[in-house]
């Protein structure tokens, strides 16, 4: 027999007033694609073995590792009879990126991320046509599992101060890798620990006494048939941490340990067989694979996101709570007007971090076929772009995510509800692949340089050529969408044009070029992080009317009322910095408040249609509180049954320790 739906998703599913499939074909490219994505949904969900028998979090730390190997050889044995024949390697190696499906099968994170998210990227872009033909054959077949080993135990951050070494032998012709101290064993790659054999390791290259930077070596960890250790490399497991429990973060430290000179992925810099050093045409080719992975980043947010928001809007249809006017039943909690205000923003910015995420992702591949022509003019924008994407966007969900989770009260707190969970997943990606202060302050770097050029007439970007408009007039405030992102440009270009004025004094008062930045670093993350919204505002709104023209008129209102909360959400969140660069008035915000408040009341009816439209199958919420049939308390039930505790109806503890006490025993 079928399960009753409840009620309330019931009543919210029929208001819904536009086609929620249309939205879903939409949001994954197609009906095709979202037929596609559902077969094989069904095809792998189906596979023995991926289920869990006892609910991951009531593991000790070695079995859950354990557990989530037993599944990512079960998930990728399937991935793999899945592929598309006509694929190539590489097609095969970066195919994975937008899928959901590891979220159906790993609570936590699937212990073979690294392998796709860096190792095989690595490989596309760090080694010469020879090696990725033979090395990317091996890792997409699972021959070999691998990791991407930059971060030390003393240097994440600061990539220059990486401490391995690697010291060129000519008369064997081979490197010699070396950990010289404690703080230079590397820390904290994913897989690195028990799961990876092979590793791209990024170190110090010394050819006859001189550096020659930092490069990346495809160094053999482990024994193929043995998994143990080769002679001379330390692994082990870093311990326990916030989320990412089953992904096997690692440390590895290398004792004088020798590996043929191919083993240099020779794509960008060579090194022949005397000695002699080619450089890279640009010695940030290097750190190629961390532009990737930001960029991957910011698809990965609108991804944890849509699904936070979808466990948050059906619990909130669902739940009811402290009636709204005496003798009146308790409303569902989603009909409290601080609980949209909540929750909608998420489904808005889900929506916002996609498109720029497609957009982003675009830019990288044309920056990318430039690049094989030899053409690297375009290369510092997208640093700047992905660097300030990557940190704007992963802080925007942490912030969404955690709210999702309070504002489903105490039952989001349980991690059966899952939000507990993502929260670990996506703070995390506020500090891995470039901690965010970090790379705001790279963005401002670039934001200086251009401000300097706009002064000179050079040409800029196409996102940063709005600085060449140094009218610091205050035209006429305009309570549009194109009000608010002219008005967001003006806020940017106020904090920039701040932030050059800050180091010009502070060089002027005798301070250091670099004292000079440290001083007014806080100045120049604002400034970067206004030229983000900026750029997120302004590219949400032009993506979204490139690229809905073709869909009905209701869909079409519903993206666009989506797109004009974000847009006011953000005016409102930033109405200081909007006071102070443009010329809005009290009048002006009184009247976005209320057409704030009026998109609350238009998105209301739609809020279930719209979560419903991401189209995740409950294997992949894994959530208590986000199952498509709304039964949140039989479901909580359910899961708290099987608490290991609850297995005896008195804990031995009892007779051990809580009799003696209460009996003065003890
Ligand atoms: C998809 C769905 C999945 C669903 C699953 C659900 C999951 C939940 C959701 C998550 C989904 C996602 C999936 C992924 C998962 C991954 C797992 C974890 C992976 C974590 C891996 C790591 O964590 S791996 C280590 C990363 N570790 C860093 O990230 C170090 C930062 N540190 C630097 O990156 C440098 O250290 C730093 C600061 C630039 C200074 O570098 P530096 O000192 O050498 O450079 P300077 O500052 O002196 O700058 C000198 C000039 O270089 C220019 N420039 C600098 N970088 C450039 C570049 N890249 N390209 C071009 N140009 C560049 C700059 O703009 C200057 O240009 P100019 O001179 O013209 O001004
Ligand atoms: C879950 C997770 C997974 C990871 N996976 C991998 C992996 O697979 N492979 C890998 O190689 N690494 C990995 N890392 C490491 C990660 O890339 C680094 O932790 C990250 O780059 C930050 O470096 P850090 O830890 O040295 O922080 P630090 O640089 O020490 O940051 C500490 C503080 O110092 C500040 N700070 C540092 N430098 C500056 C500056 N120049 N200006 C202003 N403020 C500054 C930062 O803003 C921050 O507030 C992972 C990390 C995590 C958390």
């Amino acid at each position: 027999m079928l399960a009753k739906v409840n009620e309330d998703l019931l009543k919210e599913r029929k208001h819904c007033d536009f086609n929620v499939l249309e939205l879903t074909n939409y949001l994954d490219g197609g009906r095709k694609a979202t037929e596609d994505r559902r077969k094989l949904e069904a095809r792998v969900l189906k596979t023995k073995g991926l289920q869990d028998d006892i609910p991951e979090e009531y593991l000790s730390h070695k079995e859950k590792y354990e557990n989530a190997i037993r599944k990512a050889v079960t998930y990728y044995r399937v991935i793999k009879e899945t592929a598309d024949p006509n694929q190539s390697d590489e097609e095969r190696a970066m195919s994975s990126y937008r899928s959901l499906l590891p979220s159906a099968v790993f609570k936590d994170m699937s212990p073979f991320r690294l392998h796709y998210s860096m190792f095989m990227p690595a490989i596309i872009g760090q080694a010469d046509e020879e090696q990725k033909k033979y090395w990317l054959k091996r890792a997409v077949n699972f021959e070999i599992i691998g990791t991407y080993a930059q971060t030390e135990l003393g240097h994440g951050t600061f990539i220059r101060g990486l401490e391995t070494r690697a010291t060129y032998d000519p008369k064997t012709e081979e490197f010699v890798l070396h950990s010289p101290t404690l703080t230079s064993y590397k820390w904290w790659p994913g897989s690195l620990a028990h799961t990876a054999n092979y590793c791209v390791v990024m170190a110090h290259l010394f050819i006859k006494g001189k550096s020659c930077g930092i490069q990346p070596f495809m160094v053999q960890l482990r024994d193929e048939e043995t998994h143990l250790p080769l002679p001379g490399i330390k692994l082990g497991e870093i311990g326990a941490k916030l989320g990412f429990n089953t992904v096997n973060n690692g440390f590895l430290g290398f004792e004088h340990h020798r590996i043929k000179r191919d083993r240099m992925l020779m794509k960008n810099s060579q090194v022949l067989r005397d000695g002699t050093f080619i450089k890279s045409p640009n010695n940030k080719l290097a750190y190629g694979t961390m532009v990737y992975v930001r960029v991957i980043i910011v698809y990965g947010m609108s991804n944890q996101l849509a699904r936070s928001a979808t466990i948050a809007v059906r619990y909130s249809a669902v739940r009811r709570q402290s009636p709204l006017k005496p003798d009146e039943p308790e409303p569902q909690i989603l009909d409290y007007v601080t609980q949209q205000h909540k929750l909608f923003i998420a489904i808005a910015s889900s929506h916002a971090i996609r498109l720029i995420a497609q957009w982003l992702w675009d830019l990288y591949t044309k920056v990318n076929n430039d690049l094989k022509l030899g053409n690297t003019s375009d290369l510092p924008e997208l640093h700047a772009l992905a660097c300030c994407l990557k940190a704007v966007t992963t802080a925007d969900t942490a912030t969404m995510v955690e709210r999702c989770r309070m504002s489903c009260g105490g039952h989001g707190y349980m991690l059966s509800s899952n939000l507990p969970q993502i929260y670990g997943l996506v703070t995390a990606a506020c500090t891995y692949e470039g901690e965010n202060t970090v790379l705001m302050l790279q963005t401002a770097r670039s934001l200086v340089k251009a401000w300097d050029w706009a002064a000179t007439g050079m040409p800029l970007g196409p996102t940063m050529s709005y600085l060449k408009d140094k009218n610091t007039g205050l035209e006429r405030w305009e309570n549009t969408i194109d009000g608010i992102i002219r008005g967001f440009r003006k806020v940017a270009v106020g904090k920039i044009s701040s932030a050059v004025s800050s180091l010009k004094k502070y060089t002027k008062r005798g301070l250091s070029p670099e004292d000079a930045w440290n001083m007014s670093s806080v100045q120049l993350v604002a400034a970067a992080e206004a030229h983000c919204r900026a750029v997120i505002l302004s590219t949400y709104k032009s993506e979204v009317e490139k690229t809905t023209t073709s869909l009905s008129e209701p869909l079409r209102r519903v993206l666009h009322q989506l797109v004009e909360l974000y847009c006011i959400y953000w005016a409102l969140e930033k109405l200081g910095d909007l006071l102070l660069f443009t010329s809005i008035s009290e009048r002006d915000v009184q009247q976005l408040q209320s057409t704030y408040e009026g998109l609350l009341g238009k998105i209301r009816p739609n809020a279930v249609g719209l979560v419903d439209a991401f189209d995740f199958r409950d294997e992949i919420l894994n959530s208590t509180l986000g199952v498509s049939d709304g039964r949140v308390y039989e479901r909580l039930m359910e899961e708290a049954l099987k608490s290991p505790l609850n297995a005896e109806p008195v804990n031995q503890s009892f007779h051990k320790y809580l009799k003696p006490f209460m009996q003065g025993k003890l």
